[in-house]
Order: structure tokens, then C-alpha cells, then sequence
């Protein structure tokens, strides 16, 4: 495995009012190609503002952040979001509501040769299972089904890197973790490197290949969910992960399935 993503000692922060508020400070992460990676952390510790800063919509204040060994942004180097190679799914799914599903994954093909934009879009039809319903509109669909348009529209141009930002928030309780999973098996099976941010533990775990768990604008520990569960750096760490023990059994049969990530069903 090589590593795809990294945010090498990064530092984020906002103008305000009352000056300069830093939000991120010296933050490292890792991510391998092929893995689903999570920052899971309470309301306003920086998640979003990490991913944003990855796809090209924050300057950083110090660090680096590289894509394939490629330096994307420095202090003093930002490269547009349109060249990273990074797509983004948004909380809200922001589809176009006038374009048919079809023509939503289809929109950032556009410079594509017709035949080809044509099976790209079956193709990633079929994958999230959306072919039934591939001339209808985003109001005639299910929040599940905007998801699953959404994430094709953002897998569509084939980026080296997917940001999912909340990708279930949208969603009632027992669908969420039921679509974590599915989410997770159509980024394997297309082979999509991806980093979700969360608030929502038993997602991050349905999900996730490694997780961050983060406080005020920093990781506490970055570790496979079973390490998470079973070895917790610190007492942040355990009992955060153990405030959320009302995980689902799903989540919990992963767990059981250990490093190897295999859910034992038990
Ligand atoms: N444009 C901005 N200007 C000033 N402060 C901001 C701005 N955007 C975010 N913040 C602040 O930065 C902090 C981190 O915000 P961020 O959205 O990254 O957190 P988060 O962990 O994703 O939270 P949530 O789960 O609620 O989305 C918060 O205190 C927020 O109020």
C-alpha cells in the first residue's frame, strides 16, 4: 500500500471579528490509496474545515498537503480545486434539481467524447444501483437514492480522491447505517480512495478502514476501527468511543471481524 493523502503538520484558520481564530493546528494524517478514511469528532472540532482545505477551499496557514506526492497546497501555494483530482460530495447532496438523475452524474463529464460519457454513466448507474430510475429528477427520488446520484456525480471524473463531507446526515437513523455500508461497498468495489467526516460513531465504524477521532482541532489517535475500540490511546479516546457503545450490532459484527476488517456475524 502507498500512501494517496497527506497532511503533513497543517495549520487552518479563519479571520473573524475578533482576529485571527486558528481552528486546525499542526494536524498530521496518512491516508493509504484504496482506503476509507473518517474524521469523527463533536460539532465544531474542524472536520470540515480539514476536508475543505484538502479540496482546495481553505488556505493553509502552515504545513503541506500532498496527493500522490504531488504538494496540492502550502502557506504560499494553493492549486484550484478544478486540478486536484479530488471530488467532493456535499451534506446536502447540492444535485441540480432541474437535471434528470442521469444527467446529473453526467454533468462533470462534459468534455467527455459522447459514447464514452454514455458507459460511464451505465456504468456507474448500475454500480449504485440507480438504473430504474435514471430519467427521473431529484424531487421524485428518496433521500437514500440522492445520496447514492450524489455519489456517483462525485466518483463520475474519476478523482484520485473522494471527500464525503456528513454523506448521511441527510438520512433517518436506520437507513444511515444501512447506506454507510452500502457506500462502502461500491467504494471498493470501484477501487475509490475516500475521507468522510462525522459526527456519528457507529457510521464512522460501518464505514471506515481507518478513523481519526479528533478534539479541537486535532487527532487524538488515527487507527483502524478495531484498534480504536480495543486500544485507545488515551482516556479522550475511550471515552469517546465508549459514550457511543450503543453502536449497532452491524457495526459491532465488523468489530468482532477485527484487523482483517471482516464482519463475523456472531
Ligand atoms: N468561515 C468561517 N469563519 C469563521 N469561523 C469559522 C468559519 N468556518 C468555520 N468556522 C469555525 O471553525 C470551527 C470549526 O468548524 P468546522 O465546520 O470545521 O467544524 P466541524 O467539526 O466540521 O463541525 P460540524 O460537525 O458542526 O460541521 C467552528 O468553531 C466554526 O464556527
Amino acid at each position: 500500500m502507498s500512501a494517496l493523502l497527506e497532511l503533513d503538520a497543517i495549520s487552518l484558520a479563519y479571520d473573524t471579528p475578533q482576529g485571527l481564530l486558528t481552528i486546525v493546528n499542526s494536524l498530521d494524517l496518512t491516508l493509504e490509496r484504496g482506503h476509507i478514511g473518517c474524521l469523527l469528532g463533536a460539532s465544531g472540532c474542524g472536520k470540515t474545515s480539514v476536508l475543505r482545505a484538502i479540496a482546495g477551499f481553505e488556505p493553509l496557514r502552515a504545513g503541506r498537503i500532498l496527493l500522490d506526492k504531488q504538494v496540492l497546497s502550502t502557506e504560499h501555494k494553493r492549486v484550484d480545486p478544478e486540478h486536484r483530482q479530488v471530488g467532493m460530495m456535499f451534506q446536502d447532496y447540492a444535485l441540480f434539481p432541474h437535471l434528470s438523475v442521469e444527467k446529473n452524474v453526467a454533468f462533470g463529464l462534459r468534455r467527455w467524447e459522447k459514447v464514452a460519457r454514455a458507459d460511464r454513466v451505465a456504468s456507474l448507474l448500475a454500480l449504485v444501483g440507480l438504473e430504474a430510475v435514471a430519467h427521473r429528477y431529484p424531487h421524485e427520488l428518496s433521500g437514500g437514492q440522492q445520496q447514492r446520484v450524489a455519489l456517483a456525480r462525485a466518483m463520475a471524473p474519476n478523482p484520485e480522491l473522494l471527500l464525503l463531507d456528513e454523506p448521511f446526515s441527510n438520512l433517518d437513523i436506520d437507513t444511515r447505517e444501512r447506506l454507510a455500508f452500502e457506500v462502502r461497498d461500491i467504494l471498493k468495489a470501484s477501487g475509490h480512495t475516500a475521507l468522510l467526516v462525522t459526527h456519528n460513531q457507529a457510521e464512522a465504524f460501518a464505514i471506515a478502514d481507518r478513523i481519526g477521532v479528533m478534539r479541537s482541532g486535532a487527532i487524538e489517535q488515527w487507527d483502524t476501527p478495531f484498534q480504536l475500540h480495543k486500544h485507545p490511546v488515551n482516556d479522550f479516546v475511550a471515552d469517546f468511543i465508549r459514550r457511543e457503545a450503543l453502536m449497532t450490532q452491524r457495526a459491532q459484527a465488523y468489530l468482532r471481524g477485527g484487523e482483517a476488517g471482516e464482519m463475523v456475524i456472531s
